[in-house]
């Protein structure tokens, strides 16, 4: 019989054997599919009490990542350490225990309809043998947690989405994982909702210590709580790092596409009339972020090129507590010179700036 550690409270979820900061690692991971790879040679890793992204198109191998990562599917080649012990390979008897280390959240919730909130909960716990007044107490503990106390005797039936997936999020911490693996939990969920559960996940990982892996195809939902993100395409992780310099800089041409819902793009309108020469006007974009963007710029710039630039569309976001800002200038190409010395200013304050074609009419 399994015994689950008696708990005054929700205690931070962390494991004594564990010499490793590393909660997962992935080494040089290949899965192929006969002529697809849906895994290229993934090395990962997800530190204790981060919140990883793994963000990537449909086909990329977000699921096949997971799978992997749950034993579920065994991988054909490579290393997938879960705190700090190498499961590639291992039967399913041998999975088992290692499996409770891991909790997951889903698209659709996956509850028990025939199951009442409390019994959903705390159904990972019978599963492991955990005696029923010991099972309840923690559902209970769980479900004040999420914030569904006044649930317990509910069916899933009666909720909203973003009740359920509270549930699914309750009954993933049930066995106390060292791990919550998030699949596409807030894909079913509208804007509001997906924001609330975000908070709740990123809640959880102060209070608990919690690493949780947030596989996604939305960067937005990277964007509202990821510590670090790493992108997958192809099978392959294209780019990796923490979530405000990837935003700043995207590297990748799958990332850059991933972004443009979420990062300022030059209006379409504007886009449209653009030529590649010939113009009266020259328009940049400019990228600054972290440290380089909290300088004054824009009166920096007014003041050296007093009424010579346009600022036309962009601004500055906030992300991880960095500034990341993204912005559009026009500059006249009535002085040959000025375009060039302009953007020769910009990047000595370590702008990234890039001459996107000329416009022929502002008006
Ligand atoms: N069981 C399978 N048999 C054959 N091909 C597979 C199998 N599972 C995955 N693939 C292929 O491997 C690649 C990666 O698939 P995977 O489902 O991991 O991607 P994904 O990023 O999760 O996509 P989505 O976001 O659409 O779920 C795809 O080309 C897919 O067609």
């Amino acid at each position: 019989m399994n015994s689950i550690v008696p708990a005054a409270a929700i205690e931070r979820q962390t494991s004594s054997d564990e010499a490793s900061d590393d909660i997962v690692r992935l080494v040089d991971v290949y899965r192929r599919f006969g002529e697809t790879a849906a895994l290229d040679g993934i090395s990962l890793r997800a530190r204790r009490g981060e919140i990883l992204g793994i963000i990537g198109r449909s086909g990329a191998g977000k699921s096949t990542l997971i799978r992997c990562l749950n034993g579920l599917e065994q991988c054909d080649s490579g290393e997938i350490h879960i705190e700090g012990r190498n499961i590639a390979g291992l039967s399913e008897r041998e999975l088992q225990p290692l499996r409770r280390r891991i909790g997951m959240i889903f698209q659709h919730f996956n509850l028990l309809s025939a199951k009442t909130v409390e019994e959903n909960v705390a159904l990972p716990l019978k599963i492991a043998g955990v005696a029923k007044t010991e099972r309840l107490r923690r559902a209970s503990e769980l479900l004040e947690l999420v914030g569904l106390s006044d649930k317990a005797k509910a069916y899933p039936s009666s909720l909203s989405g973003g009740q359920k997936q509270r549930v699914g999020i309750a009954r993933a911490l049930a066995a106390r994982p060292a791990l919550l693996l998030s699949d596409e939990a807030t894909s079913a969920l509208d804007p509001e909702t997906t924001r609330s559960i975000l908070a709740l996940l990123k809640d959880i990982n102060r209070k608990l210590g919690l690493t949780i892996l947030l596989i996604t195809h939305e960067m937005e939902v990277v964007r509202g709580i990821a510590d670090r993100v790493a992108v997958i395409d192809a099978g392959r992780i294209v780019e990796e790092g923490p979530v405000w310099s990837i935003f700043a800089e995207p590297k990748s041409e799958v990332t850059t596409s991933l972004l443009s819902g979420i990062r300022p793009q030059l209006p379409e309108h504007i886009a449209r009339r653009l030529s590649p020469s010939g113009g009266t006007e020259v328009i940049f974009s400019v990228d600054l972020a972290g440290p380089a963007a909290h300088g004054a710029l824009f009166a920096d710039l007014s003041a050296a090129f007093p009424h010579s630039f346009r600022l036309v569309h962009g601004g500055i976001d906030h992300i991880q507590n960095q500034p990341v800002a993204r912005f559009f200038i026009t500059v006249p190409t009535r002085d040959a010179g000025l375009p060039a010395r302009v953007q020769q200013f910009l990047t000595a304050r370590s702008a990234r700036v890039e001459g996107l074609g000329y416009d022929t009419d502002h008006a």
